[in-house]
């Protein structure tokens, strides 16, 4: 993915928009937004409820035909997506649901290798509902990196999950983003989960980036650093959020 510009090659970035709009009724829910998102860069997309951040993840994702609007929209051919809920399909077992719509030889060991990537060894024969729900979306993971993304765009996908099965999932994305370095979108309403996993931080408010924020910490991030702690102060002042 290069674009050549007078004898020089440069990246295209993974994600650019540049005066998108999108519009529901009369409401301008994004307002002329410009965004680029380099290739290999994790980005966290935080903002109040309704601030729109699934709609400007939807515009990437190219989902959203029947919407108003206007702009420019970049994004690279293989783009993953995962949700809150796994949306794998109940009448197919793991691997098919995996695998479903690949193709080229050796798909199937393709997901094996990606179900055993995400601690799923051994259960490509199950059934979605016997899996758990953090296995559910560990093979909605594998489902996702079995397509090699450039760009993975994740709308809270641990949202629905416990405390701790979070924190193994925060663990286990970390992980796969620093083996196969996608470009990540994850919109989260979780101000700690943004700071531990992302290299970069946005809020979207009043339908534009209000905040863009690099996070340089080093690797594994602790949430008792006080530098993250600054971090989390910073982004909650943002969000409104008053401190004690
Ligand atoms: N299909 C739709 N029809 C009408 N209005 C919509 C539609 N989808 C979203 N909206 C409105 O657009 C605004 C932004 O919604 P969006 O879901 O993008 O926000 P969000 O930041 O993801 O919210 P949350 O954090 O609560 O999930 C909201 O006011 C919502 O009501």
């Amino acid at each position: 993915m290069a674009t050549h510009t007078g004898g020089l090659t440069e990246a295209r970035p993974a994600i650019r928009t540049s005066g998108l709009v999108r519009r529901f009724g009369d409401r301008d829910v994004l307002k002329n937004l410009d965004l680029t998102v380099p290739q290999g860069e994790f980005t966290a997309l935080l903002g109040r409820s309704g601030s729109g951040k699934s709609t400007l993840l939807r515009a990437v994702a190219r989902l959203d035909h029947t919407v108003e609007g206007s702009g420019e929209l970049s994004v690279p051919d293989r783009v993953s997506l995962s949700f809150q809920d796994s949306r794998l399909l109940p009448w197919l077992r793991v691997l098919d649901n995996v695998v479903l719509g690949l193709r080229g030889p050796g798909a199937r060991e393709r997901g094996l290798t990606a179900l055993a990537e995400v601690g799923l060894e051994g259960r490509d024969r199950s059934w979605p509902h016997e899996l758990s729900g953090g296995e559910q979306q560990r093979a909605a993971l594998a489902r996702a990196l079995v397509r090699d993304p450039e760009l993975l765009l994740a709308d809270e996908p641990f949202g629905a999950l416990d405390a701790l099965t979070r924190i193994r999932m925060h663990d286990l994305l970390r992980e796969l983003y620093e083996r196969h370095r996608p470009a990540v979108l994850l919109v989260t309403h979780d101000v700690d989960e943004a700071v531990e996993l992302a290299d970069r931080v946005l809020v979207l408010e009043d339908g534009l980036i209000s905040v863009d924020l690099r996070i340089d910490l080093p690797s594994p991030r602790s949430r008792r650093e006080p530098r993250f702690q600054e971090y989390r102060d910073t982004l909650l002042a943002a969000l409104g959020v008053a401190q004690p």
